[in-house]
């Protein structure tokens, strides 16, 4: 499935630019229906179908799939909200076909229309919804919820804004979605990916140039995005080839800064060095034989160790303390030519203003709030978490990681992804400071910052889903060798 997420307005755009290079939309909607009706064919077995239909080009896709389950033999009921005489363009066109045969009324948009049915099309809305769904819609909408019905959602499940998932009044929970040529972001986004169910994505025939025209600025994460960029160990490197990880480790809360920099070796850092308050050394060496970990009473001698060039990618934030003092340490990294990220208490220690970061701050480093620090530090944002993420990258010039079950990278240029892999056994104490253990040890090996949080992002993901249910934090960096594996051979195949 292609990566690429087009918003509504870039998906007008591929519609215009095929039918400008001289497909016509009715051979577009001929496709997307029967991409529908091909998908219902697949996955259940023949039944009574009620098909809803919307005024736009949504509802003209459901026309289409009815017509070609009907030939297939099916029993098809197809109601429409508003009049056959109201319908435009295309739509009419498709509808059109459905009722060339006289046998095949057009219902109104009435409960009725389920009695007897064993799966429902959801054409209602797609990429035109403008409101909220009110009246008949949101009727229907909410007895096929009651009646526990299947349901086949025509591009997005009607109700879910294409834009960023969100539900307007209503929508249905799906089974499968069948999107065209590129999914949206509501197909990845909270709360619109879980009402989709099994995304679909079929190819209507428009042209393959029309997506590079339009080069999209968003992206599902995953290894084709970053994975040629991937910082594998060459057979003549050394452990100062690999990067070296200055992590600032916390008096009290010493787990978290633990965590990451276990996640930063596993990542594939040559060295890792804590930086623990002095009466903490024993504890910190203990836990962590493959780190170096080195006393910094003060902010003097944190100074000191940022001082060696070697130590080329900084973490500060978690378990940290928020305050003077880590603001401190965070400005004194940023002063110096170094990647890094920052993390937890560092955005309540800047939650006065951005502006001391934004001045310092650059694409190597990699901010990664949750949504409460997110609000802290950049204010609430309006708009859906792609917009929000992009606003504070841009704001603030460095790479911005929204975490979440739908984790957004964005970078200061537009571009973004979403994380769609991490299981709902990630939200523990402590999966975060792993996660800022991993960026920073790709860092460190040479990763730029974006391709650095969006491959953190991702093997944080995957981590969580090899360890399941029952997963501590503890357990992500053990279980990276073998999500390292499987990538690895996903990279030499
Ligand atoms: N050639 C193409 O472009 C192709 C497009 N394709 C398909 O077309 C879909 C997009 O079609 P679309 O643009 O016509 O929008 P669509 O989702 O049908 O809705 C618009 C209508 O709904 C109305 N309306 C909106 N919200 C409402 C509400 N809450 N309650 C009540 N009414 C509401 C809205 O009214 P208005 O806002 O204008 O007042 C308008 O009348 C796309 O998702 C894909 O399935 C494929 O066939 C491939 C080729
Ligand atoms: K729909």
């Amino acid at each position: 499935m292609a990566d690429e997420l087009l918003t509504v307005a870039e998906m007008g755009r591929a519609d215009r630019a095929a039918m400008a290079a001289g497909v016509p939309g009715t051979v577009l909607m001929e496709r997307a229906g029967a991409a529908v009706a091909a998908a219902a064919l697949a996955r259940w077995s023949p039944r009574p179908v009620a098909v809803l239909c919307g005024p736009g080009n949504n509802g003209g896709d459901g026309f289409v799939a009815a017509r070609l389950l009907a030939e297939r033999g099916w029993p098809v009921r197809l109601a429409l909200l508003g009049e056959v005489g109201a319908l435009r363009g295309d739509a009419a066109w498709a509808a059109s076909g459905w009722t060339a045969a006289p046998e095949r009324p057009v219902e109104r948009l009435e409960t009725g229309v389920l009695d007897g049915a064993g799966l429902v099309i959801d054409a209602l809305f797609g990429a035109g919804l403008s409101r909220p769904l009110t009246g008949p819609a949101a009727d229907l909408v909410m007895e096929v919820g009651r009646r526990g019905l299947p349901v086949l959602a025509v591009d997005v499940p009607s109700g879910v804004r294409g834009d960023d998932g969100a539900v307007l009044g209503c929508a249905p929970r799906a089974d499968l979605t069948v999107t065209f040529h590129r999914r949206k972001p509501a197909h990845v986004l909270l709360p619109g990916r879980l009402l989709c169910g099994e995304v679909v994505l079929a190819d209507i025939g428009i042209p393959d140039g029309v997506v590079e025209a339009i080069a999209p600025r968003t992206w599902e994460n995953g290894p084709r995005l970053w994975g040629a960029r991937y910082p594998w160990p060459r057979p003549e490197g050394h452990k100062y080839s690999r990067g070296h990880a200055l992590v600032s480790g916390g008096a009290v809360m010493t787990g978290a800064a633990r965590l990451a920099a276990r996640a930063a070796l596993r990542a594939g850092a040559g060295l890792v060095t804590i930086a623990v308050p002095p009466e903490t050394v024993t504890l910190y060496a203990l836990s962590l034989p493959s780190a170096i970990v080195l006393p910094a009473p003060d902010g003097a001698a944190f100074e000191a160790l940022l001082d060696d060039p070697r130590r080329n990618a900084v973490l500060l934030g978690p378990g940290a303390g928020a305050g003077e003092a880590l603001a401190t340490r965070v400005l004194a990294a940023l002063a110096r030519d170094r990647s890094g990220v920052l993390d937890a208490d560092v955005f309540t220690s800047f939650a006065g203003g951005l502006e001391p970061l934004a001045l310092r701050l650059h694409d190597r480093w990699v901010l990664t709030p949750h949504d409460g620090e997110f609000d802290r530090l950049f204010g609430p944002l309006p708009g859906s978490r792609l917009d929000r993420a992009r606003a504070a990258a841009r704001a603030c010039g460095a790479v911005v990681l929204l975490k979440g079950a739908d984790t957004v990278v964005a970078h200061p240029d537009g571009r973004a992804t979403v994380t769609t892999n991490a299981p709902p056994d990630l939200a523990t104490a402590g999966s975060g400071d792993v996660l800022a253990g991993l960026i920073v040890g790709l860092l460190a090996q040479g990763m730029d910052g974006f391709d650095a949080a969006c491959a953190g992002a991702w093997l944080h993901g995957e981590a969580g889903s090899t360890v399941g249910p029952g997963l501590i934090a503890e357990d992500l960096p053990e279980a990276l060798p073998a999500v390292l594996r499987r990538l690895k051979a996903g990279a030499d195949a």
